[in-house]
C-alpha cells in the first residue's frame, strides 16, 4: 500500500495500459513485460467466466503457465477470503478480475491482501473501478469503498467490451459524467474547509468529463470506437483519483447519493446509472447546468428518472435525505443534509420523480 505520512507524493498507477480490439491475446506479452508468468489466479463471474474468463485461462495455459480460476458470485468479504484462501493454497504468483466491477473488485482487494500483483480484464466499461485503487466490498450488511493497489495493468479489449450490454456502457458514462459534481464539490470543501484540493487532478477529471459532454452522439451500441472513447476516459478518472490520493476527483454528493440508493432500495440499479441520475440533482443544487447533463444522458440512453432506474420514487427521496450520512468526513452541496422539502423540491424540477 502507499505510505500516507508526511507531505511526500506518491502516486500509484497502472504500468501497462492495453487498450483496442481482440488485446486479450496480447494478455501473454502484459504478463511478460510485468515478468509475470507461472502462478496466475484468475477470478471471473459466473457469465464473465464464459465471455472471457475461460479464453484467459486458455491463453495463459497454452503459456505453460498452469493458471487456477475461480468464479466469485458476489463483492464480498467472504468472497475475497475465500480467493485468499484458493490463491494460497495454488501458490499464486499474481491475481487477474476477469469481468465487471464486482469480479474485478473482489480480485484487486485478494491482491492487496496477499500483496501480490494484480491485473485487471474488463468485459464491460460501467464505471472507473477496472483502473481505480479502490475496491467496493459488502462486510457485515454495509458497503465499504477500501483503499487497494492500483493494477498493475488493465486490458480493456474493447471487442468483447463492445458485445456487452449497452446498458453497462451507458452507466460507465454516467459514472464518467459525474466527474462534474464530484469536482465542484471538492472545490467548494477546498474553500469552505481547506480540504487539500489537486488542481491537476481536478482539472483531468473535469477534462474528461467534458470530453463525453461535447459528443454525447459518439456513443453508440455495439460500436467499437465507442467503446474506446469510454475506457480512455475512465482510465483518466483512475488515474485522477491516482493523482489525488483519493476518489474525491470522482466521486462527491453524487456518489453518496448513489451509495444512499444501494442502501435503501431494495432493488438498486447499476452504479454509474445511479451517479448520472445523482448528477442532475446536485448540479441542480450547485446551481450549474443540470438540463445540459440530463440531456448529454439522454443522448448516450443512459437513465434519468426514477422510473428509467427501475426505483421507486420514494427510495430516491430517501437517500437524498442520508446521503450526506455515507461519508460525513466528505463534504459536499448536501452539507449536513437537506429538508424533506428540498429533497421533493430537486427531484421534482429536475423530473427526477413525478
Ligand atoms: N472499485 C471501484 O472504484 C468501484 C467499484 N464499484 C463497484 O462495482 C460494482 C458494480 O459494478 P458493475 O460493473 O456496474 O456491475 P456488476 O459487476 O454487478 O455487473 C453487472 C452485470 O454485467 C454482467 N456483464 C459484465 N460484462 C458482461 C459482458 N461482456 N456481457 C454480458 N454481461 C456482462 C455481469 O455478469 C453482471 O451480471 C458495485 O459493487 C460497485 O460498488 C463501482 C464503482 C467504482
Ligand atoms: O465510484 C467511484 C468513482 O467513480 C469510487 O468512489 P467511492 O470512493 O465513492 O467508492
Ligand atoms: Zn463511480
Amino acid at each position: 500500500m502507499i505510505p500516507t505520512q508526511g507531505k511526500k507524493k506518491w502516486m500509484q498507477l497502472p504500468r501497462d495500459v492495453v487498450v483496442g480490439p481482440d488485446v486479450i491475446y496480447d494478455l501473454k506479452d502484459v504478463c511478460n513485460d510485468l515478468k509475470l508468468n507461472e502462478g496466475a489466479f484468475i477470478v471471473t463471474g459466473h457469465n464473465t467466466k464464459r465471455i472471457a474468463g475461460d479464453v484467459v485461462h486458455d491463453i495463459l495455459n497454452d503459456c505453460g503457465y498452469d493458471p487456477s480460476i475461480a468464479s466469485s458470485k458476489e463483492a464480498s468479504m467472504t468472497e475475497v477470503n475465500k480467493i485468499v484462501e484458493l490463491a494460497t493454497e495454488a501458490n499464486s504468483r499474481y491475481l487477474i478480475g476477469v469481468g465487471s466491477g464486482k469480479s474485478i473488485d473482489v480480485a484487486k482487494l485478494a491482491a492487496t491482501k496477499l500483496d501480490l500483483p494484480f491485473i485487471s480484464v474488463p468485459t464491460a466499461a460501467s464505471h472507473d473501478g477496472i483502473v481505480s485503487s479502490r475496491a467496493s466490498i459488502h462486510d457485515k450488511g454495509k458497503k465499504a469503498s477500501i483503499e487497494v493497489n492500483a493494477p498493475m495493468a488493465v486490458v480493456a479489449d474493447t471487442s468483447i467490451i463492445a458485445k456487452a450490454p449497452y446498458r453497462l456502457l451507458a452507466a460507465g458514462c454516467g459514472d464518467i459524467i459525474s466527474n462534474y459534481t464530484a469536482v465542484l464539490d471538492w472545490e467548494m470543501a477546498h474553500r469552505l474547509r481547506n480540504e487539500p484540493f489537486s488542481e491537476y487532478a481536478a482539472t483531468l477529471s473535469r477534462m474528461t468529463a467534458q470530453i463525453l459532454m461535447d459528443s454525447p452522439e459518439d456513443i453508440k451500441p455495439e460500436l467499437e470506437s465507442s467503446v474506446r472513447i469510454v475506457v480512455k476516459a475512465l482510465v483518466s478518472s483512475g488515474v485522477a483519483m491516482s493523482i489525488a490520493g483519493s476518489s474525491r476527483p470522482a466521486s462527491g454528493s453524487e456518489h453518496m447519493f448513489s451509495h444512499a440508493l444501494d442502501r435503501v432500495a431494495p432493488n438498486s440499479a447499476l452504479h454509474g446509472e445511479q451517479c448520472g441520475v445523482g448528477t442532475i440533482m446536485m448540479m441542480y443544487l450547485h446551481g450549474g447546468d443540470w438540463k445540459k447533463i440530463k440531456e448529454c444522458l439522454e443522448i448516450i440512453g443512459a437513465p434519468t428518472t426514477a422510473s428509467e432506474l427501475g426505483i421507486e420514487d420514494r427510495y430516491i427521496l430517501e437517500a437524498l435525505l442520508v446521503a450526506h450520512e455515507i461519508r460525513p468526513e466528505r463534504y459536499t452541496i448536501l452539507g449536513t443534509g437537506l429538508t424533506p422539502e428540498a429533497a421533493e423540491k430537486v427531484a421534482r424540477l429536475t423530473k427526477v420523480i413525478s
